[in-house]
């Protein structure tokens, strides 16, 4: 049996088991499934956008070069062109357009000049320019945010609110994605039993739920498998009905207890072991390996152990499915407010409330820091990194934070 010296580094296990992840096939999505998703194909404008020079303001569209004469200078006004319009007549020198946001320049203008800076004769039909303007002043030229053929946005971006509307504008609908990654969620243990089933004296399977939301939440699509007991027979049977998934969660039986049998099960099932146990607390009996193109990814029972696992090391792999380039767990800066000790060895990952005061983040860690119980990541909104080396941290001292996307 291996000792605690030997135990993998957090980021070489999260190196390891990114991988192991294989690519996902494409599907197109419509636009309101594709939020949160990335492209899977490099995506070219249809058209081009805005499709003429147009202005940028509510004025009068001018020569620029008229302006050069001392200010005010005084312009005949033709037509009114609005939104939607095509300008009819050409502006010629010594004279202008009415024009409103939006609308198509007319030939002949080549700048506008905004509403604010001019005054109209009481007649109307001429205007007074009070300042003077270069040439594409408030014009927003033709092709400025798309140009038919070009790519217009690269394989792998993320589908943000923006990306959406940009895509939507060129009048696309559905787009090309990773599929959402399936993932089976089986538990393991003799003492426990379902939750809508609760029986006296058996601990309620709270694991398989969590982890159930967890999944979709990062994007995946959940299978709950149900519940294995404590027998090589059990565990395997389940584990072969989670064949086929491109990711498969266990809960338990992962240390070295009399009755701990699932990696046993999964090498009988042929799945190639990358590595068992990684230097952390909570967390350490982690297990990946992979078996055709399903990642195992075997999680400790332990209700908060099996949660902080799956947000340093699993979520990372479901981002990675779904096609995203960055998928390292996202870290800020803040301060402890408190005192922590350790011995020096493992990377402990503290359960925090951080709350802004004078523009800093102040993380205040939970009474209980037990792995054992739910209740002692409830109310918690980051993890904070006492790194392997330090082993006392002090109210004040700068440290890294992890924001936790189970938080409500
Ligand atoms: N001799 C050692 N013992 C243990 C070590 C060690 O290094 N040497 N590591 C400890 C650590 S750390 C953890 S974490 C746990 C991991 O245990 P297992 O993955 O084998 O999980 P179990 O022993 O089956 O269960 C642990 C605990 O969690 C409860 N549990 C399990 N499944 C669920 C569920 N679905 N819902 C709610 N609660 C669940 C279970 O009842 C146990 O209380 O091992 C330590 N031991
Ligand atoms: O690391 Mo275990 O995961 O502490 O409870
Ligand atoms: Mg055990």
């Amino acid at each position: 049996m291996k000792d605690d010296t030997e135990l993998l580094a957090v980021e070489e296990a999260r190196a390891r088991t990114l991988a192991l992840v294989q690519p996902l096939s494409t599907e197109w999505v419509r636009w309101e499934d594709a939020l949160g998703r990335t492209l899977a194909e490099d995506v070219r404008a249809q058209r081009t956008l805005p499709p003429w020079d147009n202005s940028a303001m509510d004025g009068f569209a001018v020569r620029s070069a008229d302006l050069s004469a001392p200010l005010p200078v005084r312009l005949r006004v033709g037509e009114t062109i609005y939104a939607g319009q095509t300008p009819r007549e050409e502006v010629g020198p010594g004279t202008c357009a009415r024009i409103m946001t939006g609308a198509p320049l007319p030939a002949g203008a080549d700048a506008v000049v905004m509403r604010e800076r001019t005054r109209l004769t009481p007649e109307g039909d001429a205007v007074d320019i009070l300042e003077g303007v270069g040439p594409g002043h408030f014009v927003r030229p033709r092709g400025e945010d798309a140009r038919e053929g070009e790519v217009l946005l690269p394989r792998g971006t993320p589908l943000g609110i923006p990306e959406l509307g940009l895509l939507l504008g060129q009048g696309r609908t559905s787009v090309p994605v990773p599929r959402r990654p399936r993932v089976a969620i089986l538990s393991t243990g003799d003492e426990l039993c379902p939750a809508d089933a609760p029986a006296e004296g058996r601990i309620v399977d709270a694991n398989a739920p969590a982890l159930s939301l967890a999944v979709m939440r990062a994007g995946g699509v959940p299978s709950v498998l149900g519940i294995a007991r404590d027998t090589r027979e059990d565990v395997s049977r389940l584990l072969a009905a989670a064949e086929g998934h491109d990711l498969v969660l266990t809960s338990a039986g992962m240390s070295v207890g009399e009755h701990d049998f699932v990696r046993e099960a999964l090498a009988q099932l042929g799945v190639a072991q990358d590595f068992w146990r990684v230097a952390i607390k909570p967390g350490k009996p982690l297990a990946v390996g992979r078996k055709g193109g399903t990642l195992y990814c075997g999680l400790p029972g332990n209700p908060t152990s099996s949660l902080v696992t799956f947000e340093l090391f699993v979520r990372p792999a479901l981002r990675r499915m779904l096609g995203h380039a960055d998928v390292e767990p996202p870290r800020v800066p803040g301060r402890l407010a408190g005192e922590l000790k350790k011995a020096p060895g493992l990377d402990h990952y503290i359960r925090v409330t951080a709350a802004w005061q004078e523009g800093e983040l102040w993380a205040r860690p939970l009474a209980t820091q037990t792995s054992g119980a739910l209740r002692s990541a409830a109310s918690a909104t980051h993890l904070l990194h006492f790194p392997r080396s330090s082993s006392r941290l002090a109210t004040g001292d700068e440290v890294e934070l992890l924001p936790l996307s189970w938080s409500a």
